[in-house]
């Protein structure tokens, strides 16, 4: 569970500094990724990464390889502390590699600045984390608003796309609760609908079943294949469970900071 705060911590500071600055200053904000089906969305080449732990290097990760393809269900499987989040931070360029390359489609994610990576991640990637996705105080419908107004799309298309966004999920006659109005499974979806909002490419989700029961979990499931097959987006998940398994287009196992 280390680096669960590490995943939490990092993407908050960079919702930070996307509101800090809306100013698309670099030419990376002009690309857009657009990749042919068959081409891999993310390539992953040899990558390692090590830590200093009391003036010792800790290998966490050990040459990683792997690819993602566009509309795909993809997950991470692995023991607690095998690296699995670890390596969904490189994903989502939210640490980078000690060794080896990432790509994002045609960006090298393992040589660009903070900046770079930040711009590239606002328009897209999403992110559903096990908790703390949502802020308390406002109603789904506000919290998928949000994420469209941090990722500076124009406010005349926010009510349709929130709209359709929370049908999608199916919370449709939820909309203006909030989150301590819903269950633990309600609160996942409206997190994956805010996670979708802006349309991102690539979504990055640590253990999204992991609070929840074996019926929530098939939903939330049942939900990441709608979104697949509606969308034109990715999914690469970490899980403990192995009984979700079965819906992935895609299983890495992870074992002790490699792929087995
Ligand atoms: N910033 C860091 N500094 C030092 N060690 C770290 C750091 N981040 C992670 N580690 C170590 O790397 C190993 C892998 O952690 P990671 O969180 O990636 O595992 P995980 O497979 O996601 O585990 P879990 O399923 O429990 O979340 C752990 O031993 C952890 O202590």
């Amino acid at each position: 569970m280390g680096m669960w705060t590490a995943f939490k911590r990092k993407s908050k500071t960079s919702e930070e500094e996307i509101a800090a600055s809306n100013e698309p200053t670099l030419e990376i904000a002009h690309r857009s990724i657009t990749p042919q089906s068959s081409e891999p969305l993310l390539t992953v080449k040899g990558v390692e990464r090590t830590f200093q732990v009391g003036g010792q290097p800790l290998h966490v990760l050990k040459g990683i390889n792997m690819e993602l393809l566009p509309n795909q269900l993809v997950m991470l499987r692995g023991r607690s502390g095998s690296g699995k989040t670890t390596l969904l931070n490189m994903l989502g360029g939210l640490d980078q590699p000690s060794k080896g390359e990432i790509w994002f489609h045609s960006l090298p994610f393992h040589d660009l600045g903070d900046n770079d990576r930040t711009l590239t991640r606002r328009k897209e990637m999403g992110f559903i984390f096990q908790a703390f996705a949502l802020m308390p105080l406002l109603s789904a419908w506000e919290n998928v608003e949000l994420s469209l107004r941090m990722a500076g799309v124009p406010k005349g298309e926010w009510k349709q796309r929130v709209a359709h966004c929370l049908r999608l999920v199916g919370l449709e006659k939820r909309m203006h609760h909030r989150p301590f109005e819903l269950s633990g499974g309600e609160q996942q979806r409206v997190a994956i609908a805010k996670a979708i909002a802006h349309r991102p490419r690539l979504l990055l989700a640590d253990e999204p079943t992991a609070e929840l029961d074996s019926q929530m979990s098939a939903q939330i499931m049942a939900v990441f294949q709608n979104i697949i097959a509606t969308e034109q987006v990715t999914i690469c998940m970490t899980t403990h469970d192995p009984t979700i398994l079965e819906v992935a287009d895609h299983v890495y196992e992870m074992v002790d900071g490699k792929f087995v």
